[in-house]
């Protein structure tokens, strides 16, 4: 049984193609799904609007927060009453040749609460894949974000910065996020190796639920995403997933604020911590 605090959300896992009205129908049948399940909350994976067939492609599509492809997704959440964490959207540049990867918060009447441009560009040469060189046609954000909501605080971020512990840490610490959302499209490689015990690893050095939407499967036959959509406790365990990794669905689970409360009561690591003054005097 729930208890009486807890809180339902959910997180999709689904394989966007490039096809922005195929991936809005995915999204408007998981939309339905969980407002049904009572969820207050689902998040969708990077790049839930489209995926490109190579590089670069998703610039073509890329518009601005309040054109017409937000505008179609936050009537979604208008229209089941529901918020949505839309992260990695293709937003506009500051030139043609650029787009933000944008993780967008929308409320359920609605409204953008809040938008997270991706800080860390996935310019790397995956053992066993490919090159990938995201900054090619991406431009950084700069400013971390956090934003209440009936779930509590959430911290933003997208996909390759779960690689990166210092933005969890100043989201828990300076930005007091209680839960860290982390839409992502792993590549199957490194999501095989890396993915759950990443995730796992921030839910417990910040004490903080994560949710994790995925995409999953072949995008066409050039790209394939690792999948596997976690919801964890602030503790480290998994309290949601999907029975397959490469299905299309919802996973659903019952957050508990209190929990994160009692977690941080017991291990007081914010206070435990030494501030970066220390670090730096340590080091000379
Ligand atoms: O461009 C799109 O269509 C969607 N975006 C992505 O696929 C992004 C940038 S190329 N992928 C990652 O960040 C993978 C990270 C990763 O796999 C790891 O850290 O191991």
């Amino acid at each position: 049984m729930p208890s009486p605090n807890s809180l339902r959300v959910a997180a999709a896992q689904m394989t966007s193609v490039s096809d922005l009205a195929a991936n809005f129908a995915t999204c408007s049948r998981l939309v339905k799904e969980a407002a049904s399940a009572g969820a207050k909350l689902l998040c969708f994976p990077e790049a839930f609007s489209y995926v490109g067939t190579k590089d670069g492609d998703s610039v073509s599509v890329a518009q601005p927060l309040d054109g017409p492809i937000m505008n179609q997704y936050r009537s979604l959440a208008r229209e089941s009453s529901i918020w949505l964490s839309l992260g990695g959207f293709q937003e506009k540049g500051s030139d043609p040749q650029h787009l933000c990867n944008t993780h967008v918060i929308v409320d359920d009447t609605g409204k953008i609460r809040s938008s997270y441009r991706k800080i860390h560009l996935f310019d790397v040469d995956v053992p066993g894949g490919r090159v990938y060189k995201e900054s090619s046609f991406t431009e950084p954000g700069e400013d971390i974000v956090a934003v209440d909501s009936p779930i509590g605080r959430l911290g933003l971020s997208v996909c390759y910065d779960l690689r990166f512990p210092e933005i969890y840490q100043l989201l828990r610490f300076q930005h007091e996020a209680q839960v860290l959302l982390v839409p992502s499209a792993f590549t199957a490689v490194t999501g095989a190796a890396h993915w759950e015990i990443l995730l796992r690893a921030r839910a417990i050095e910040t004490q903080c639920y994560v949710i994790a939407a995925a995409q999953t499967g072949k995008h066409g036959d050039k790209r394939e995403s690792y999948g596997d959509s976690l919801i964890i406790d602030p503790w480290g365990t998994i309290v949601g997933r999907l029975p397959d990794r490469l299905s299309t669905g919802i996973v659903v689970a019952d957050i508990d604020l209190s929990f994160v409360d009692s977690v941080r009561e017991k291990m007081p690591i914010a206070k435990q911590r030494m501030p970066i003054d220390f670090w730096k005097a340590a080091s000379l």
